[in-house]
């Protein structure tokens, strides 16, 4: 049985917030494949400055950096909105064998009670949280910090035992960079601190976030 994980974002772009964490998160849980998924249509934002085809590519060229990271266009293949339940179910079909881990940042699992038939996704996989700046469990309602309370477990070990059911709060560095910051030039002008080096000369060579 592989520990299998799905990361989606809206990767717009995809930046080294993502990458440090997600590197850090294989070691912490011994992931043997970790899908970093672009969505297709956001559920809950307005729709990304570049295209498709544009953050799959910077998704791509970040996976360079680990061969356990994947880029998956899963979401990207369909028009719909990216609802997480749908996918998880469909990840579930078509790996039955494995623990699915749905990965996401701390400001994500705050706002977990907003999204579609969200107490479902703890029937198809565990939920990894990692930590971000100026975000913390204290910001989620009652309701869903009385939830996450119930299905939170301290053991990474665990989740290896049961193939769902759990939210894990992992232990992954803290990465104060964020896409908006990146598309707005709050960070630096070249962007090469906060994106891998191959994604910040695409992003130039594009024309991206100008
Ligand atoms: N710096 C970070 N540390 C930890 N998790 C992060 C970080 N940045 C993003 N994430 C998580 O990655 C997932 C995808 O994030 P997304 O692609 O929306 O990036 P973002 O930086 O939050 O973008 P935006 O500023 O456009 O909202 C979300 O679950 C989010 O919580
Ligand atoms: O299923 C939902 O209702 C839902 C609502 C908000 C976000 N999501 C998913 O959560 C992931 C992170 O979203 P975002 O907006 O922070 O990039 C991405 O895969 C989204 O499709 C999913």
């Amino acid at each position: 049985m592989s520990i299998r994980a799905l990361f989606g974002g809206t990767f717009d772009p995809i930046h080294q917030g993502h990458i440090d964490t997600a590197l850090a998160l294989l070691d912490e849980l011994n992931i043997d494949a970790l899908h970093l998924m672009p969505n297709s249509v956001p559920p809950h934002r307005p729709q990304p400055a570049a295209t498709a085809a544009q953050r799959l590519e910077m998704v791509k060229l970040a996976c360079n950096t680990d061969k356990r990271l994947v880029a998956e266009d899963f979401e990207l293949r369909s028009q719909q909105p990216s609802y997480t339940v749908k996918t998880l179910q469909n990840f579930k079909q078509q790996y039955p064998q494995d623990t699915l881990l749905f990965v996401m940042g701390m400001d994500s699992l705050v706002s977990l009670d907003s999204w579609y038939q969200w107490q479902q996704l703890t029937d198809l996989a565990h939920l990894v949280v990692m930590p971000r700046p100026g975000y913390e469990l204290a910001q989620a309602s009652e309701a869903l910090g009385h939830y996450i309370k119930q299905h939170q477990c301290q053991q990474p070990g665990h989740l290896h035992q049961q193939s769902e059911g759990y939210i894990y709060l992992a232990n992954t560095p803290l990465r104060d960079i964020s896409a908006t910051a990146i598309r707005n030039g709050l960070h630096t002008k070249n962007h090469h601190d906060t994106v891998p080096a191959a994604v910040a000369e695409y992003i130039e060579q594009q024309q991206l976030y100008r």
